[in-house]
């Protein structure tokens, strides 16, 4: 296994706790070997003081780490600095997220997206690292020295705009495909949270599916879409990447496409891991509205509280309460035995989009009947009654099918005599 050492500063009057890290790099696939923390301002030079430095380097000597992973954004000069100190590859937390996210890539737009992420972070520290390159390589400044600094920046620019224009092929065909799905009556229901809130394995229980679900962060990279049946509404359930805290803007835009399955839905199912202190449960649900709210229109929100089964009645009752304002329509829910998942349905078909009712008669022709069995492939068929010449059906659907219906009607409707 890879070892790996971090190292956090912690900022005075801040929570020091290291235990996201330790699970990004457990996730990365890295073994802790050590953790050190110092609490002072940020130095220029390595971030930590010179004599902590000094010491993760003492610490890399004894036990051979493969990298040493900061939790915070480091400079280049930074980087530099402490990977000379240290005699081996330094990286940051958005360096280990993007580790993660580049081992679990397996489709193509996975894969643009975790690069367009790394170009882009990589983007401004390109002519710094350039030039520091040229002082004497030091582990992640390999190759770069023969680099001239404007002529690797620019290729890095060319190279972001041709992923940007390949992913925008991709999201028009997203895009496409969630219009005709919406035409055709679905409602489409999204999946979000904090990565590791068991999105995938409520995803599974919903819909009897084999989701790949994992006690490791961001399992799921490319989102997964399944159908949930409603009472006799067909949505369509779609998990997708998980939230984390600090994330950057560059990555929140990299994975802009597969964000657009939660931004564009018609309601979202906000999954939280109930098992959670408190405290760490307010964090991370501020995460996710920080993620969400900033880009969503007016959805309609139900917060499933997760993970039932590891706590008391008392724990869910304190945490809903310290949740009270971050978490709209909650509900209490097990993925695992199943708990409650009942009611979240419920609670689903109650918050979807309003459809409306008509009533139409349509002629007891062929084209009639072609558009009553469209009908039950598109909405909600209530009611039919066969009178004469006549069929006459009471539905409920959106109001594009709705709409279309009357395009339909229109076409056939001399047929119906009164
Ligand atoms: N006890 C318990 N464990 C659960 C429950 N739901 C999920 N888990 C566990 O939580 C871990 C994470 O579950 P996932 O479904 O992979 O979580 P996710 O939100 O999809 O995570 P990412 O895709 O990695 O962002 C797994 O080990 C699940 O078995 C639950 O209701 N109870
Ligand atoms: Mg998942």
């Amino acid at each position: 296994m890879k070892g790996a050492i971090l190292v956090k500063r912690i900022d005075k009057g801040t929570e020091g706790g290291m235990e996201e890290l330790e699970e990004l790099a457990r996730s990365a696939g890295y073994e802790v070997l050590a953790k050190v923390t110092q609490a002072r301002t940020p130095d220029k030079a390595y971030a930590i003081g010179r004599g902590k430095a000094e010491e993760v380097a003492a610490l890399v000597e004894e036990l051979k780490p493969e990298k040493v992973i900061f939790d915070e954004r480091l400079s280049a000069v930074q980087v530099y600095n402490l990977s000379k100190l240290c005699k081996v590859e330094v990286i940051d937390r958005f360096n280990l997220i993007l580790e993660i996210f580049a081992n679990r890539a397996r489709t193509r737009e996975a894969k643009l997206q975790v690069e367009l992420a790394r170009l882009i972070y990589e983007r401004p520290k390109a002519r710094m690292k350039v030039t520091l390159a040229k002082r004497g390589e030091q582990p992640g400044f390999r190759g770069l020295g023969r680099y001239q600094a404007d002529v690797y920046e620019s290729e890095i620019t060319g190279r972001i705009a041709k992923i940007q224009a390949e992913l925008e092929v991709i999201r028009k065909r997203q895009h496409e495909t969630r219009k005709q799905r919406k035409e055709k009556g679905f409602d489409l229901v999204a999946l979000a949270g904090y990565t590791n809130a068991g999105k995938s394995t409520l995803m599974n229980a919903l819909v009897g599916e084999s989701v790949a679900a994992k006690d490791q962060l961001f399992t799921t990279l490319v989102p997964t879409t399944r159908l949930l049946e409603i009472g006799q509404r067909r949505a369509l359930l779609t998990d997708t990447v998980g939230f984390i805290k600090d994330l950057p803007h560059f990555m929140v835009e990299a994975f802009r496409s597969t964000l657009e399955e939660i931004y564009l839905a018609d309601l979202i199912i906000l999954v939280v891991d109930a098992s959670e202190p408190p405290e760490a449960l307010v964090e991370k649900l501020v995460t996710c509205h920080d993620t969400l709210w900033d880009e969503m229109g007016p959805v309609p929100v139900i917060t499933a509280l997760n993970k039932c089964d590891l706590i008391s009645r008392e724990e869910l009752e304190e945490r809903k309460r310290a949740i009270v304002h971050l978490a709209p329509h909650p509900v209490a829910i097990s993925a695992k035995t199943g708990e409650g998942l009942d009611e979240l349905k419920k609670k689903v078909g109650k918050y979807l989009p309003k459809w409306t009712f008509a009533e139409v008669v349509l002629p007891h022709t062929e084209e009639g009947l072609s558009t009553l069995s469209w009908l039950h492939d598109n909405a909600v068929v209530h009611h039919v009654k066969y009178d004469g010449g006549h069929i006459k059906v009471s539905v409920e659907a959106r109001e594009s099918v709705l709409e279309r219906l009357a395009k339909r009607f229109e076409a056939i409707k001399d047929a119906v005599k009164p």
